[in-house]
C-alpha cells in the first residue's frame, strides 16, 4: 500500500518520499517556509515538535535552515517525564539534534518539571505552557497503536485530553510502554496548530493510519482526532 492509495480526507494532503532522508529534507524546507511567513506576519513564531526515535534526520536538517532563530520558540508536543539527562528525554534528543548552530538562539520552552509527582509535573507544564502563543507550526508522530503526541489508547486522561473544550493545556498521561509517565499538550492546544503536519516512516503506520481512515472511536486510535482538514501527512517507507 501506498499512501496515494489511502482516501483522504479533502483539505487532508499525503506526501510521499523516497526515504526517510528526503522526507527529513522536504519536512524541513516546509517547516522553514512556514516559519518564515509567521515570522513576517506576527515577528515571531511558535514551532512544536514530537519526540521519540524517528525526527533526528528532519532536526538536523531544520537546524541547517537559515532562519532568525532568536525570534522561534520551540516547545514539545509531549514530553516523558524523566530528567532532561535521562536517554528517553524528548527535550535531550531537541537540544541535540535541532537546537545546534544557529539554531541554538531559538527558545525552548520545557514541559518536562521537577514536581513531587506526575500529576504535579503535568500542572507545572501547564502552567508553564500558558504564555506559549498559538502553534505556528506543529509537528505530530504517530506510534504504530494510533497513538500521537503523548495520548495513548487507554490512557486514564484520554477522554479529558481529547475534549475540544478541555481547560488543561497539559495533561499527565501513561504509555504502555518505559517511561509510562508522559506529559502531553491536550487536543485544544493542538489543534489551534496553523500549520499541522504528520510525519511517519514505514509500512506499519501506513497500515495504522489507514485503519483510523476507518470508522471508529477516536479513543482507540488518537490520531483520528487529527485527521481532518488542515492535515500534511508526510510519509516514507
Ligand atoms: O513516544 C513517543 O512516540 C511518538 C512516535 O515516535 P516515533 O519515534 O515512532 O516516530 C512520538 O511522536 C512522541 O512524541 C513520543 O513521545
Amino acid at each position: 500500500m501506498a499512501i496515494s492509495e489511502l482516501q483522504l480526507p479533502a483539505g487532508v494532503n499525503g506526501c510521499a518520499h523516497g526515504d526517510a532522508g528526503q522526507l527529513a529534507e522536504a519536512l524541513a524546507q516546509r517547516v522553514a517556509a512556514a516559519l518564515r511567513q509567521a515570522l513576517a506576519e506576527r515577528g515571531q513564531a511558535t514551532l512544536v515538535v514530537s519526540g521519540g526515535r524517528s525526527p533526528v534526520a528532519f532536526f538536523e536538517a531544520l537546524a541547517q535552515q537559515a532562519l532568525p532563530w532568536a525570534q522561534v520558540l520551540v516547545s514539545l508536543a509531549d514530553e516523558r517525564w524523566v530528567p532532561v539527562n535521562h536517554a528517553a528525554s524528548n527535550e535531550a534528543l531537541v537540544r541535540r539534534h535541532l537546537l545546534r548552530g544557529a539554531a541554538a538562539d531559538a527558545r525552548f520552552l520545557s514541559l518536562y518539571q521537577v514536581a513531587g509527582s506526575h500529576e504535579q509535573a503535568a500542572e507545572l507544564a501547564d502552567a508553564a505552557v500558558a504564555e506559549m502563543a498559538d502553534i505556528d507550526v506543529l509537528v505530530l508522530g504517530m506510534g504504530d497503536d494510533g497513538h500521537t503526541a503523548s495520548l495513548f489508547p487507554g490512557s486514564a486522561h484520554l477522554r479529558q485530553a481529547l475534549q475540544a473544550d478541555c481547560p488543561r493545556r497539559v495533561l499527565a498521561m501513561l504509555a504502555p510502554s518505559e517511561p509510562t509517565q508522559r506529559l502531553t499538550l491536550t487536543l485544544p492546544v493542538l489543534a489551534r496548530a496553523r500549520l499541522p503536519l504528520l510525519a511517519i516512516q514505514g509500512q506499519a503506520k501506513l497500515n495504522t493510519l489507514s485503519a483510523a481512515l476507518l470508522p471508529g472511536e477516536i479513543v482507540e486510535l488518537p490520531i483520528r482526532a487529527f485527521l481532518h482538514s488542515p492535515l500534511e501527512i508526510h510519509w516514507c517507507p
